[in-house]
């Protein structure tokens, strides 16, 4: 089996020091699938690199194959099948994950064109660096060689943090839980929406065709809870957990990175849809040319928007608010990079 070539930026970070651990071990390709991995940060960080490149060595990983730290882009990108785009600068206290624009949109602005440059044709990108979505749709703009939809940006820790809290609320086990969507931006607009979602029968998890149905709707009977309360919580998790530890989540953005590329590379479980930011193709009214999170099933390693959910007047109008931002977002972001 070909070894596969795969990238982290920002591997000497928070998240990117986690990642690498769990894509050496096979978390997201599999034990059997050898790799070659790429960490790339910038000079300061260069000590932590070589420090990383020790302990993942001498963790012994089967499935790695060989490791590069460098801080340059053309070594990074160079045949690269998959990259995970986390070097960026975090948030603080008291900031929004938009205030981050001037301090990283170059960042992607470069990125993009070196993977368009050097990598795979077919590389898949998934940008997790703030602001996630406008930074992705920097990325893909800068890379025209490679087709949009090979470019994501992650909403799954959302996706993530909504499930566990329905299930809280609910008393019932996460994994029976499905269908719940993000949309919109990686942002306190985001929305996370349950008017899809359901649970299977406790003992029915393996998914079939005869799973039985029940609407989280009709578990969770608290309308304000869920219009409002659930919303915010969802909406401003990134700040709470800033304000708990002085820096922003790490293991569960790492093990959500993991979720994301799982699902998109070996395929959604049947029956469950997931969230990915992707490039708008207009589904729902969502302008074009924006990076937007969508409710999408993926298979033969590719994601696909699911169509024609009813959408409330609730939702519609949540939906907005979200791709408005997304506009301004792109609109600043493009004024500092003079396009
Ligand atoms: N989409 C999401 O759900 C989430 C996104 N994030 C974002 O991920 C990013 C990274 O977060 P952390 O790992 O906590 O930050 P960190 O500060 O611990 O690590 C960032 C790393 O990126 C490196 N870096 C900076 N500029 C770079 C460049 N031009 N090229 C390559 N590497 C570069 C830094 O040297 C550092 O090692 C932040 O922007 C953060 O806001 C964090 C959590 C969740
Ligand atoms: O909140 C932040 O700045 C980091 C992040 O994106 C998250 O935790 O969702």
């Amino acid at each position: 089996m070909k070894p596969l070539h795969v990238c982290i930026t920002g591997a000497a970070g928070q998240i990117g020091q986690i990642v690498a651990f769990k894509v050496a071990n096979g978390e997201i390709f599999g034990k059997s699938q050898l790799i070659n991995l790429a960490l790339l940060d910038i000079e300061p960080a260069f000590p932590l690199l070589e420090a990383l490149q020790m302990e993942l060595e001498e963790c012994l990983f089967s499935s790695l194959k060989s490791i590069t730290i460098t801080t340059d882009l053309k070594v990074a990108f160079e045949k690269c099948q998959y990259a995970i785009l986390i070097g960026a600068k975090p948030r603080g206290k008291n900031m929004q994950r938009k205030d981050l624009i001037e301090a990283n949109s170059k960042i992607f602005e470069e990125q993009g064109r070196a993977i368009n440059e050097y990598a795979d044709r077919r590389i898949k990108v998934l940008v997790v660096g703030n602001p996630a979505n406008t930074n992705c749709l920097i990325c893909l703009k800068n890379a025209p060689r490679i087709r949009n939809s090979n470019f994501c940006a992650m909403t799954r820790l959302d996706l993530n943090r909504a499930k566990y809290q329905i299930a809280l609320k609910a008393n019932r086990n996460v994994s029976t839980l499905r269908n719940v969507i993000i949309w919109g931006n990686h942002s306190s607009t985001q929305f996370p929406d349950v008017s899809q979602a359901y649970f299977i029968n406790e003992d029915d998890e393996i998914d079939n065709e005869n799973d039985e149905e029940i609407r989280v709707e009709e578990v969770i009977k608290d309308k304000t809870w869920i219009q409002k309360d659930f919303i915010e919580l969802i909406q401003q998790r990134g700040t709470t957990v800033i304000n708990a530890r002085g820096l922003s989540s790490a293991a569960s953005a790492a093990q959500a990175i993991c979720d994301h590329m799982r699902d998109w590379i070996q395929g959604t479980p049947s029956n469950s849809i997931t969230s990915f930011g992707v490039i708008s193709d207009g589904s729902y009214g969502i302008p074009r040319d924006i990076v937007y999170s969508f409710p999408v099933v993926c298979f033969n390693s590719e994601w696909q928007i699911i169509k024609n959910l009813k959408i409330e007047e609730f939702t519609k109008k949540k939906m907005e608010e979200s791709a408005k931002e997304l506009i301004e977002e792109k609109e600043t972001a493009f004024r500092f990079l003079n396009y």
